[in-house]
């Protein structure tokens, strides 16, 4: 049998609306460039560790053309097959990747576009932890802070203990095949990868990650994210 191949794929169709943003926010520029290019260059980084990288966008994507006129290069694919969720973005863009060649054993690691800050080291960490995993897994942070659950009246109900409790990050990979299954079974209700494949019964590895590796989600984040990307390429 011949060795599994990796696979990146970067679901790039949602609409940033908690970031109150006018367009998608993944084309807002941050330290010079789109949102988007920061991510993609991370896994450009890693010259030959992926057979593909694959940007998931909206069927009526009207922007990356602009936005990334080099895009896709060599070994790069522009699906425009993206839902109207993340899961439904991320299943049709693997639907597409089988049917461009990728086999049902190949990994698959999936990133957000949002998650801009995540870097080569981080990719590689979670792949040397996974590539001989039954299941595979994902990055993930432990919490730093006190957690609450909330009552109905915005009062406190009570205090878990956060020893045991991990903060979802991206890349999250799988098996091709798997994960495809899984997502198929999941519905659109599921909010990452891991929560499909814990649906049929299997538990991801936690690989830690960084809270640098945060998603852009909010206005506020873009001034952090913004600094700490200049801060890394030495520009004022
Ligand atoms: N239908 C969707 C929804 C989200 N995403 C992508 O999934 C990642 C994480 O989504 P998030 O940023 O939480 O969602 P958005 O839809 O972009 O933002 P919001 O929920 O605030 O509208 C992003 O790279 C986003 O582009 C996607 O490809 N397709
Ligand atoms: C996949 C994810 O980034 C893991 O934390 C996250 O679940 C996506 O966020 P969303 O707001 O549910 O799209």
């Amino acid at each position: 049998m011949s060795a599994s191949r990796l696979f990146a794929l970067i679901p790039c169709a949602g609409s940033g609306s908690r970031a109150g943003s006018t367009g998608p926010k993944q084309y807002q520029r941050i330290a010079g460039r789109p949102m988007v290019e920061h991510t993609l260059e991370a896994f450009r980084a890693l010259t030959g560790t992926f057979a593909g990288l694959a940007l998931v966008v909206a069927p009526d994507d009207a922007d990356v053309g602009v936005v990334l006129p080099r895009f896709p290069a060599a070994g790069e694919h522009l699906l425009r097959v993206g839902g109207a969720s993340r899961a439904a973005t991320v299943r049709n863009g693997l639907r597409a990747l089988r049917q461009s060649g990728a086999g049902p054993h190949d990994w698959v690691l999936v990133h957000d576009a949002a998650r801009c800050l995540v870097t080569p080291s981080q990719i590689e960490a979670l792949i040397a932890a996974c590539e001989h995993d039954a299941v595979g897994g994902l990055l993930a942070h432990r919490l730093a802070d006190t957690l609450k659950v909330a009552s109905p009246e915005g009062r406190v109900a009570s205090t878990p203990t956060r020893a045991d409790k991990w903060l979802a990050q991206t890349p999250q990979m799988f098996r091709i095949g798997m994960l495809l299954d899984a997502l198929e079974r999941s519905g659109d209700s599921v909010t990452d990868e891991a929560s499909a494949i814990e649906g049929v019964g299997l538990a991801p590895l936690l690989v830690p990650g960084s809270a640098q590796n945060f998603k852009l989600t909010y206005a506020e984040d873009f001034a952090l994210a913004d600094a700490i990307l200049r801060s890394r390429r030495s520009l004022p």
